[in-house]
């Protein structure tokens, strides 16, 4: 059955599964009690935690998709990994199934065709802060990111979520399938913004403050990782708003995919398609803007005012 479907069924299939795999690792770190947390933020650029399970589960996402699909192409946020025993080799039966709703052009896709980003573990503030303050609700705003990008655009996502209650669930979608493991919201009487809890700046409070004029965001909450957010808009959030420089392509490629194929958009503040085509630069320089179904995305680009979006031009290229 799974060696019988197409490169990308196959691909999803079983980054599902090797997201699950990832989200065990991180639950075994945090059991074990020690982060082994290192800074690796440039001298006086900020606070940029990374834990052992960001660097387990890197280690095994990136193992455990090479054994199946041996040249594919992998921008991960972790530089430094730990070796773990734990490869995944198993796929999900649900995806394969999905192979029948699915595109010609997409059935064609190749291995090296696609660019596969991986943030092993959004919110690793949040881990941090949850063991510091032991505070372990914090931990629901973890998630395990694996995005697919073709032609420059993202054609598949999961999310997977290892604390959403007790056994943690998996969000999916490939292009024009539909979304799996979450019913997303078809509309809410309060439009409810989420933004960051972390990397709160001038910028981001002066473009929320120009929504709540235009009856945009009545109301705000900060929380963490750009996953966890995401989430929030498919179950009734109206947009995630980050009108700042910061957040990379790993944040929002496998979010994007999961927020289209539910009928929602994702861009940056001033309306522009993020890029994730390989040599394209990392960073969301242009910040983030991502809307539910139900609201019209263009009223909130229109909204945030035209000094906050000089602020934050779109550099495509790393050179
Ligand atoms: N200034 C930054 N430096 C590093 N990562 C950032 C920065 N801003 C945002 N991020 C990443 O984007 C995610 C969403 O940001 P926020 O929670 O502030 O809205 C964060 O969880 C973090 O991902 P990660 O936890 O994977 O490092
Ligand atoms: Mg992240
Ligand atoms: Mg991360
Ligand atoms: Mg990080």
């Amino acid at each position: 059955m799974f060696n019988k479907a197409s490169f990308l069924t196959r691909l999803v299939a079983s980054s599902v599964r090797v997201s699950e795999a990832a989200g065990g690792l991180i639950k075994n770190v945090m059991a074990g009690g020690d982060l082994k947390i290192i800074d690796k933020s440039e001298h006086g650029s900020g606070y940029d935690p990374q834990t052992e399970a960001d660097r387990r589960a890197q280690y095994c996402i990136v193992q455990s998709l090479q054994k199946h699909f041996k040249n594919i192409n992998i921008i991960g946020e972790e530089e430094d990994t730990t070796a773990c025993p734990e490869i995944e080799m198993g796929f999900s039966a649900d995806v394969l199934q999905m192979e029948r709703l699915m595109s010609t052009e997409l059935k064609n896709i190749q291995e090296n065709d696609v660019v596969v980003w991986v943030d092993p573990l959004d919110g690793t503030s949040e881990v941090a802060l949850a063991v510091k303050n032991k505070n372990m609700a914090l931990l629901e705003q973890v998630t395990v990111l694996i995005g697919i990008a073709y032609k420059g655009r993202p054609v598949a996502g999961i999310i997977h979520q290892p604390y959403h209650e007790k056994l943690g669930r998996t969000v999916w979608a490939i292009q024009g399938c539909g979304v799996h493991g979450v019913v997303p919201a078809t509309g809410n009487a309060q439009k409810i913004v989420v933004t960051t809890r972390s990397h709160l700046s001038e910028s981001v409070s002066n473009a929320l403050e120009a929504l709540k004029t235009r009856n945009l965001a009545d109301s705000v909450e900060k929380v963490g990782g750009a996953g966890f957010k995401v989430l929030k808009v498919l179950e009734g959030c109206a947009a995630y708003v980050f009108a700042s420089a910061g957040c990379k392509k790993w944040d929002t490629c496998a979010v994007e995919a999961v927020l289209t194929a539910a009928g929602g958009t994702l861009t940056d503040i001033s309306g522009r398609d993020i890029r994730y085509e390989p040599g394209v630069q990392l960073n969301n320089t242009g910040g983030v803007l991502a809307t539910a179904s139900w609201v019209k995305h263009k009223d909130y680009i229109d909204t945030i005012p035209q000094e906050i979006k000089n602020m934050l031009p779109e550099i495509s290229s790393k050179k």
